[in-house]
């Protein structure tokens, strides 16, 4: 494994279930840091929907109903996990960065929430695996009733995601020892509601200087 990762700027991550408005949230968060003169970046969640499709369709040429199928929901998933990893080592360089904010959209608990949904067997290599990340100084987890997430993602018309899908991983972040360190932001409201709730958390944490007012 990779030495574990140096942070010298403030991590911020957002975690949720899909539709619950992270990618949102993170894009007014970091207009409202550019706009208090704080230097941030943003590093978004590249979909791995492609790589899913993918796999599915290999599968079912080969007879089975998925890659789950085929695989297993353990090698599945193992295989998403590795490619979020490959990409979280992107933001290594702008963690090296003083005085700067760094905002993940999904970050590594998305993946071990989604080895509880798919109930894998091996969620102790993930956290090893994903070790080498440093813990974020913050993370928010929006949350938001999973039907109404159902209904945005399928309005939004990128993708589907099952109620049960989305269910069964809401419990999974549920059931994740570090959900008691995250914050939880009301995603059922309008995204400037969410933005202020974040905000407001970030002043009573005093991660860096922001002007009040
Ligand atoms: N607070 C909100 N209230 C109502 N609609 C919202 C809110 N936040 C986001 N939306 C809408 O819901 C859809 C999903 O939002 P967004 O892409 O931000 O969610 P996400 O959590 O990043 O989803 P994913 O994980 O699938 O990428 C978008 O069409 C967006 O415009
Ligand atoms: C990588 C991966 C993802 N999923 C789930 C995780 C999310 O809930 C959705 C959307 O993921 P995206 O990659 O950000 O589009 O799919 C999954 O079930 N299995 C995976 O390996």
């Amino acid at each position: 494994m990779p030495k574990p990762i140096p942070k010298r700027a403030t991590l911020i991550a957002f975690e949720g279930i899909d539709g619950s408005g992270k990618t949102t949230a993170a894009n007014l968060l970091i207009e409202r840091l550019g706009a208090q003169g704080v230097g941030a970046s943003l590093h978004l969640n590249r979909s791995l929907g492609p790589v899913r499709d993918a796999l599915d369709t290999l599968a079912r040429e080969d007879g089975y109903h998925d890659r789950f199928d085929m695989f297993g929901s353990t090698s599945a998933q193992f295989m998403g996990a590795l490619l979020k990893w490959r990409e979280l080592l992107d933001i290594e360089a702008l963690l090296a960065r003083e005085n700067h904010v760094v905002v993940v959209d999904r970050y590594i608990y998305t993946h071990l929430a989604l080895a509880v949904a798919h109930k894998t067997t091996n969620e102790i290599l993930l956290r090893r695996m994903f070790g080498v990340f440093p813990t974020p100084d913050l993370v928010y987890f929006v949350d938001v009733d999973p039907e109404i997430a159902a209904e945005r993602v399928f309005k939004r018309g990128r993708d589907v995601n099952s109620l049960d899908f989305l269910t069964r991983l809401r419990d999974g972040y549920m059931s994740l020892p570090e959900m008691r360190q995250f914050q939880v932001l009301n995603g059922g409201a309008a995204p400037a509601t969410v933005v202020d709730d974040a905000w407001r958390l970030i002043e009573a944490k005093g991660l860096f200087p922001v002007e009040h007012g």
